[in-house]
């Protein structure tokens, strides 16, 4: 029975030692199944497939599925899984394909700044390096994007510096256009225009801030030098009016004290003689012979005689002064009057030149703008059609870039010159500008325009220009319009610009006719 008993002790402790490897495979099993659940949990989201096969293996490991059970799913899992890992593999590469290419396209990107290109060549040597999961990348994709932003940054920076630019330069053509305008509505005497002209040439190039401003000084130079000399002329026919009548008041203040001076001589003389005849009278009753009379009527009378010759000698230099003080004055007043008709002539001259074109000698802006208002006026009262054409030469900028700014110079003289010869006494044209021409139609409609604005076009085209030996031919293109009642002078001045603008796109050498409310 002691063996019985042995024996049954024994089974009783393996029994025993069973259920405690049985109760810790169960506390393991279930540990690990914890382990498998929550890890599959974070692998959510990676492969729909996959998390819905997890959720099935969550699902039976929570039931306390038997591992038999459970070996399928398992395998099937640990497939999808494979097919992950090589997918994963070529996610990997994708990434790093990525990373680099997005890295060598910024290093390609112009006026980066010099340390962000080192930045960015170090993250490629680093992202050159093999990785085995794309977390790897992730620092490094985060660096780029970092490089990234300051590139775009510098960039952003680097375009404001370009519209300063712009703005510069915009600044620049303004002040050039304007001066030009300026220099073309200002008259001069001949030293200053010379001067005046050469600062017009210096402005056809493009002209740094620095030059444009030097050229601005040099012209209110000559202004202030040219009014000092309208003032001095003006100054000097002044004196000359004062001198001259001061002395003419001096020579009839003193031609009128020597006439009074005279006048009294005179009189004494006249009483002289009066009494020269009392007393010859009362002598003659007291003469008691011939004889005695005879003597004292001669003596009287050679004293009369004497008197009177005297008297006559007092006109005649009365009549001679007078004769030499009105002489005098004729000869200042004939210089006065040259003077005053020189001063005239130059003041006409002045306003003259001031409304024309110095190149062209045909009516400048200015004269444009004066006449453009008038020619409003006379539409708005009359409604006969009016009629305003902008035109411009073509690629006028090659012939001064080809054969030098004085054969543009004459380029726009003997244009204009043909333009004006070609219109109608009562049309109007001026010099707009540069290479640019504005004129006036009064009482004509903008259909009527068009053969004569073709013929001028063709005129032009005609013109033998030759420079250096070589025939040019230039042309021109004109944009028109016709007022209409709700026009302002700006409204169809923009809109001949329009057609100008439309014939310079469609080839130049052309005319469009734009009606409005097109
Ligand atoms: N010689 C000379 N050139 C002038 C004068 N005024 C303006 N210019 C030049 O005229 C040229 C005008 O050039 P752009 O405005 O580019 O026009 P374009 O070359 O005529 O070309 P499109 O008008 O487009 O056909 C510029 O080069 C100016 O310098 C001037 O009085 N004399």
């Amino acid at each position: 029975m002691p063996l019985q008993d042995d024996t049954k002790q024994q089974l009783n402790d393996a029994l025993k030692a069973r259920k405690a490897l049985e109760d810790t495979y169960e506390a393991q099993f279930k540990i690990l199944a914890l382990f498998v659940s929550r890890l599959s949990l974070a692998c959510k989201g990676v492969d729909v497939d996959l998390d819905n096969r997890l959720a099935k293996l969550r699902t039976e490991l929570n039931r306390g599925t038997d591992l038999e059970k459970l070996l399928p799913f398992i395998e099937g899992t640990s497939e999808n899984l494979k097919q992950l890992e090589a997918k994963h593999q070529l996610d990997v590469q994708k990434v790093q394909r990525g990373l680099t290419e997005a890295g060598k396209l910024l290093q390609k990107q112009k006026g980066l700044p010099d340390q962000l290109r080192r930045d960015l060549r170090e993250l490629l040597g680093k992202v050159e390096t093999p990785s085995a999961t794309v977390h790897a990348f992730l620092p490094h994709l985060n660096d780029l994007t970092r490089l990234y932003q300051h590139a775009l940054e510098a960039k952003q920076q680097l375009s404001s510096d370009c519209a300063d630019d712009d703005r510069y330069s915009h600044i620049c053509r303004q002040i050039s256009v304007e001066l030009t305008n300026l220099l073309s509505e200002l008259a001069f005497a001949e030293d200053s225009a010379a001067e005046m002209d050469k600062i017009r040439h210096s402005l056809l190039e493009k002209l740094p801030i620095d030059a444009l401003l030097e050229a601005c000084l040099k012209t209110i130079n000559i202004i202030i030098s040219s009014i000092n000399r309208e003032r001095q002329s003006a100054e000097h026919f002044l004196l000359k009016l004062n001198d001259a009548l001061s002395s003419v008041q001096q020579t009839v203040v003193s031609s009128l004290s020597t006439s009074s001076a005279l006048k009294e001589r005179m009189q004494v003389l006249n009483q002289q003689i009066e009494q020269q005849i009392v007393h010859l009278g009362a002598a003659s009753e007291r003469a008691t012979s011939l004889e005695q009379l005879k003597m004292l009527v001669s003596d009287k009378l050679s004293a009369i005689t004497s008197s009177l010759r005297e008297k006559d000698q007092l006109e005649q230099q009365e009549r001679h002064n007078l004769q030499l003080t009105l002489g005098d004055m004729e000869q200042r007043l004939h210089e006065l009057e040259s003077e005053a008709l020189t001063f005239k002539k130059r003041i006409s001259d002045q306003s003259f030149r001031s409304l024309q074109d110095a190149l062209t000698e045909i009516p400048n802006r200015a004269a444009f703008d004066e006449r453009y208002q008038l020619e409003i006026k006379r539409w708005q009262r009359y409604k006969k059609p009016l009629c305003v054409v902008l035109a411009d030469v073509d690629h006028f900028k090659s012939i001064n870039d080809n054969y030098g700014h004085s054969a543009g110079d004459k380029t726009l003289k003997v244009i204009a010159k043909t333009l004006k010869l070609n219109l109608r006494e009562t049309d109007f044209i001026a010099r707009y500008g540069g290479e640019e021409f504005i004129i006036l139609f009064p009482e004509t409609s903008l259909v009527e325009l068009e053969v004569p604005l073709n013929a001028l076009r063709e005129k032009i085209r005609k013109i033998p220009f030759k420079f250096k030996n070589v025939s040019v031919p230039i042309t021109i293109s004109f944009g028109a319009t016709q007022f209409v009642t709700k026009d302002t002078s700006r409204s169809a001045f923009d809109r001949a610009d329009e057609a100008l603008y439309e014939a310079k796109r469609s080839g130049r050498d052309n005319v469009i006719l734009k009606p409005a409310g097109e």
